[in-house]
């Protein structure tokens, strides 16, 4: 039944990427000048959860790779290293420059110099969820290095550029931007149609069916290969020799929640307070949400922090607004009346 399990995981990147042509040609464009060694201009990829950014991203630094000896990549989940010093840290990493690097005692400028001391060939660094950093001054670090040419990945331009100072919003202003928005069903259809191709033997699921499973994403790619990989893994387990429908309305289901379980736990110590209190006493507005999280937490985030954490919650389905930006109050995404598999 399955042919070629990777071509079903969440971080594959395929080798054809579907539909993102113009993005894709955008993006190389940026990062041209590094294949004849200059300066490249930072580049700012926005759009909502499983729009391809972070696919598309890697596929143009991996082609790059291909065809240029000299270029380095590397990158970096910002919300899994969220301080200045694990994106830092991560980076250095990457470059195999962390020998003697204390993870206590270290102080950033000393990573910073190390960065600037790297003498190795152009790297482009993605720095992934670049929204969710706490002390965003690390891309202003890398802004002023040449010899680093920066992707930042985030959901809302507008997220990124509230969190940042004015130095760097004038920057980040003059950055080219790549903008996706959520994907067609048509489009969709065709990038599972695809995994569906190299991932699984002939006639295991049916066209219908992969409509249907474009449909309940609903726009996220995510999404529609969880669901895939799901059903396919499912089928597979109990021995069939195509993916059922009974097994595609569990599928999914089964991966709403893995996506849902896997956001949660992508969530740091005091995002997670921020959760909780909307958990307890949802549908709550930011001020009352602000007032509980400080009377939990000893080192309290600023209100407009709390609103970042809030938006990112929405963008991942795991809260949603309602009212206007006045009166506007939380609560927990009801999963049972998400899209249904139809
Ligand atoms: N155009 C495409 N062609 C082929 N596969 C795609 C395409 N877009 C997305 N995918 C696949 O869909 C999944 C989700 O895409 P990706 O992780 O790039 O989304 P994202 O926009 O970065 O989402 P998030 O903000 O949640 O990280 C990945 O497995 C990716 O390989």
């Amino acid at each position: 039944m399955i042919r070629d399990a990777r071509v079903l995981r969440a971080g594959f990147v395929p080798r054809e990427v579907e539909h993102r042509d113009a993005e894709v040609n955008h993006l190389s464009s940026v990062l041209e000048p590094i294949t004849n060694e200059e300066p490249a201009d930072t580049a700012i990829v926005t759009g909502p959860s499983g729009a391809g950014k972070t696919c598309v991203s890697q596929f143009v630094t991996e082609r790059l790779r291909e065809e240029v000896l000299d270029v380095e990549t590397t990158y970096v989940n910002c919300w899994r290293n969220y301080t200045r010093f694990r994106t830092l840290y991560q980076i250095l990493d990457d470059l195999g420059a962390t020998i003697d690097i204390h993870r206590q005692s270290t102080p950033h400028d000393e990573l910073v110099d190390r960065l600037q001391q790297h003498n190795g060939p152009r790297t482009v660094v993605i720095l992934d969820e670049v929204d969710q950093l706490e002390d965003p001054s690390v891309i202003y670090d890398l802004h002023s290095l040449p010899q680093f040419a920066i992707i930042c990945i985030a959901n809302k331009e507008e997220e990124l550029f509230s969190r940042v100072d004015d130095r760097l919003v004038s920057r980040l202003r003059s950055s080219e931007h790549v903008r996706m928005d959520k994907y067609h069903d048509e489009q969709l259809y065709d990038i599972l149609s695809a995994r569906a191709k190299w991932g699984l033997d002939d006639d295991v699921i049916t066209n219908d069916q992969l409509y249907r499973i474009a449909d309940a994403a609903a726009g996220d790619a995510r999404l529609a290969i969880g669901i895939l990989r799901t059903a396919a893994g499912k089928a597979d387990r109990e021995n069939h020799e195509r993916i059922t429908d009974d097994i595609l309305l569990d599928a999914a289901e089964d991966a709403r929640a893995q996506i849902k379980q896997k956001s949660l736990d992508s969530l740091t110590p005091h995002q997670r307070v921020v959760y909780d209190v909307v958990r307890e006493h949802g549908p709550v507005g930011p001020s009352e949400i602000h007032e509980r999280y400080s009377e939990e937490v000893d080192d309290p985030r600023t209100k407009r922090t709390i609103r970042s954490y809030l938006s990112k919650m929405e963008q991942y389905n795991l809260l949603e607004a309602e009212g206007t930006s006045r009166d506007r109050e939380y609560s927990l995404v009801d999963s049972a009346a998400a899209s249904p598999m139809q």
